[in-house]
């Protein structure tokens, strides 16, 4: 990939120079050494929709796997998080205004109403836990956690890559913006890619996009995952199928019905189940692939905000990929 040897049509500058010669091998035998770095090296690509997770998981790579964060750089999440406790507080006010039976003697009562019909506005749904912490986030000696950077929404606008050293091996992860106008920039980073992990929220089935408001969010995840599936850039990658944000899945089936949803009006389990739910949303994963190609060890569900998930999620995927490239390059039996 990309490491040509010396030995073009020319020769070498100076080739027949013992002195040039000798300082060629090495420089031959370091070229060597860095293809075979990266071929070893696994190419992760991290792609979904915007506000699947994406980024969230990305954090997670680094607080596992990675160095912590400089002050610099929480204290720049520290004006996200505030910047995004002002958005969810005008979103929820908003509604508020929107819903005229409530009146605003009542809105600690009414709050909880608010709050469940909040897919009508896009509001971040782990925003509630800043609300929730408003005084501390408020103060003056404020200091980001990391559950705070990790509940921090930033849209990604570029294509960022993270390296990590685990267990002798190395990776190189790739995270891209997931909203429909940062979809054309994900072509820059399709080449040599060892895995894909798709990342789809399951919460999202009563949720229309950002930024086209008529487009329901898991009908746009499903398309994407189908598109990525048959794409032949990816005939011999591995694709992980993430569900994530099964908190916020469990929480809103309590009062959001999956068969009330138009595109999936063919939802037949129970009403409020969560094991059903997530048994329906991986069929219709599925059934976007033309060969049934992807076995349920690549599918996971997840919370990509709770590290301890996280931590078990991203190992055992890093052995299904692993596992995974060894067979495609035909040093395991297929099956
Ligand atoms: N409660 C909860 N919140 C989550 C989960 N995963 C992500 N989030 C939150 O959802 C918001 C969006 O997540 P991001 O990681 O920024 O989404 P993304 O896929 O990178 O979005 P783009 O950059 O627009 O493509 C953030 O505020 C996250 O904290 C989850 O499993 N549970
Ligand atoms: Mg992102």
């Amino acid at each position: 990939m990309g490491c040509s040897s010396s030995t073009d049509a020319g020769g070498p500058p100076g080739g027949n120079d013992p002195a040039l010669g000798g300082r060629s091998n090495k420089i031959d035998a370091e070229l060597d050494q860095k293809r075979q770095e990266e071929e070893l090296k696994i190419k992760l690509l991290l792609l979904g929709a915007g506000e699947s997770g994406k980024s969230t998981i990305f954090k997670q790579m680094r607080i596992i796997y990675g160095s912590p964060r400089t002050d610099e750089n929480l204290r720049m999440y520290g004006v996200v998080v505030r910047s995004n406790c002002i958005t969810v507080t005008r979103k929820l006010l908003q509604l508020i205004r929107m819903n005229t039976t409530i009146s605003i003697h009542f809105i600690s009562v009414a709050m909880k109403e608010v709050w469940q019909k909040r897919a009508l506005l896009n509001v971040i749904d782990g925003h509630k836990d800043f609300l929730d912490e408003i005084d501390r986030i408020a103060s003056k000696t404020f200091r980001p956690a990391q559950q705070d950077v990790l509940l921090a929404r930033v849209k990604t606008t570029q294509v960022v890559m993270e390296r990590y050293r685990i267990d002798g091996i190395d990776f190189e992860m790739y995270d891209v913006g997931g909203q429909r106008s940062e979809r054309r920039k994900w072509i820059d980073c399709f080449d040599s890619v060892d895995a894909v992990i798709f990342v789809a929220a399951l919460s999202e089935y009563d949720q229309n996009l950002a930024e086209s408001k008529k487009t329901n969010r898991m009908v746009e995840a499903l398309e994407l995952f189908r598109s990525i599936c048959n794409n032949r850039a990816f005939a011999n990658t591995s694709v992980m199928l993430f569900l994530n944000k099964k908190d916020i899945f469990e929480e809103k089936l309590q009062y959001s019905d999956i068969a009330d949803q138009k595109p999936f009006a063919d939802y037949a389990g129970p009403q409020n189940n969560f094991n059903s739910g997530v048994l329906y949303f991986i069929e219709k994963f599925k059934d976007c692939l033309i060969n049934d190609e992807i076995t349920d060890s690549f599918i996971q569900a997840c919370t990509a905000t709770d590290t301890n998930n996280m931590e078990f999620v991203l190992d055992s995927t890093r052995t299904i990929i692993m596992t995974d490239n060894l067979r495609r390059s035909g040093f395991l039996g297929a099956g």
